[in-house]
Parts: structure tokens; C-alpha cells; sequence
């Protein structure tokens, strides 16, 4: 299977590099990630796209910074619009789908699960948003309208996105380098994260 790894760093694409697999490096957030796997998965043309990197995991979901998680769901989690009451109205509510009749959430490869499953990882919603989040009212929020939701990170949505167009499966695979919630940064463990995505993907390419 030829799989493309898109990673928003250069740091990253070097942690990544050993593995052997086709990298790109898209800068930070879903814009950067899309453009650039639409260029390079448009030519390329890989079996699979894996989007790898750090997230920020939701506390209650059993995932603790050092731990991976894989997508079965990538959700586009901030776009919409604010009502006057300060609710969120998302793509659905508005009417405007983001690829065929799929609103902000969607859908990962389908052997994520059953991946995850057979390495002992989480599979879930992974959310992609635009700011860090950083304080406990933004965290409340999100696990209002994402109850199901294990991380958050900028890139997600936009490989997701892009893969669609393009008709090649996208999986989502972090490690998770901090909380969500009240911004703590000495908290943060992004070595750590980033070795045990690179073991979880290791694992990954004697599996599929
Ligand atoms: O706020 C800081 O001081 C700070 C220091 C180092 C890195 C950052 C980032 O914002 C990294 C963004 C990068 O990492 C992913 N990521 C990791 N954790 C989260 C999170 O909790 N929420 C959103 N994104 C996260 C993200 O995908 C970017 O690639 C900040």
C-alpha cells in the first residue's frame, strides 16, 4: 500500500523520516493542509493518506499526554456561525455542505477502527480547529457540541477534506503532547508525543 504522510512541520517530517514513507509538509492549519495534499496526493496518487503529528487530547476520554489516537470521524469543529445567544450554529444548520451532502463532520478510512482496535489504541472524532484552545469556557463548548470528541488539533479537517476531492482515504494519527483546556504549556510533552506517534506508525506499517 502506498501511503502519504502529511505532517505540518519540518521538526516533524524529520521525527517521521526514518519510516520510508512519502512525506509533506504542509505548515500550520487545515488551509496549509489541504493545498498541500492536494498537490501532492493529486500527484502522487497514494492508497492511503495519513496525517500525523501532536493533538491535544479531551479530558474524560481515557487518552493521557504520551498516548495515540486514531480518526474515524474528522470534524471541522469551528465552522459555522455564532447566533446572538453565543450558540454555535454549524454547516448544517446554515444548509452549506463542505463535499457532497457532508457537513462539518467527515468521515475517516474505513479500516480505522478495526486498526486501532488490533495495535490497542482509541478510535474517535477528532476535531480540527483554527486556535488552540486555552481557556475552560472554550473547552466546555467543544465538549457540549463534540461530546464524542478525543482531540483536537489544526490540520485534520483539511487533509480530510482534500482526500475527499480526491477520492483517497485519509486516516488522522496524533500523539498526544497536552490537555485541552486552561493553557498550562509547561504541561506539554511534545517529545514524548511525537515518539509515540512514530511507534504507533511503525506498528501501523506491519499492519496494513
Ligand atoms: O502555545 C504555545 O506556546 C505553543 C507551543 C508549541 C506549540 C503550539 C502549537 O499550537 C502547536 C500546534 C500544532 O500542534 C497541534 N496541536 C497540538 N496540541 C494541540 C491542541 O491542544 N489544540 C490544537 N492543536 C494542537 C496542531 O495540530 C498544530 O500542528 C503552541
Amino acid at each position: 500500500m502506498q501511503i502519504l504522510l502529511v505532517v505540518a512541520t519540518e521538526g516533524e517530517a524529520l521525527f517521521f523520516g526514518a519510516l520510508g514513507l512519502e512525506v509533506a509538509i504542509s505548515g500550520i492549519g487545515a488551509v496549509n493542509a489541504a493545498l498541500t495534499t492536494l498537490q501532492v496526493a493529486g500527484s502522487s496518487r497514494p492508497d492511503l493518506i495519513i496525517n500525523a503529528g501532536i493533538a491535544g487530547a479531551f479530558p474524560g476520554q481515557g487518552l493521557q499526554i504520551g498516548d495515540v489516537a486514531l480518526s474515524n470521524t474528522i470534524t471541522s469543529a469551528s465552522l459555522g456561525a455564532e447566533d446572538r445567544d453565543g450558540g454555535f450554529l454549524n454547516l448544517q444548520k446554515l444548509g452549506f455542505p463542505l463535499h457532497g451532502d457532508l457537513h462539518n463532520r467527515l468521515p475517516a478510512w474505513e479500516g480505522a477502527t478495526d486498526l486501532a482496535r488490533r495495535l490497542g489504541l482509541k478510535a474517535g472524532e477528532m476535531l480540527t480547529l483554527e486556535t488552540v484552545t486555552g481557556t475552560q469556557q472554550t473547552l466546555d463548548k467543544l465538549q457540549h457540541l463534540y461530546p464524542a470528541a478525543l482531540t483536537e488539533g489544526m490540520e485534520g479537517a483539511g487533509v480530510a477534506l482534500a482526500g475527499l476531492r480526491l477520492e483517497v482515504p485519509v486516516l488522522e494519527v496524533r500523539g498526544i503532547s497536552n490537555m485541552v483546556g486552561p493553557r498550562d504549556r509547561e504541561s506539554w510533552n511534545i517529545p514524548l508525543a511525537l515518539k509515540a506517534c512514530r511507534s504507533a506508525l511503525e506498528r501501523m506499517m506491519a499492519e496494513v
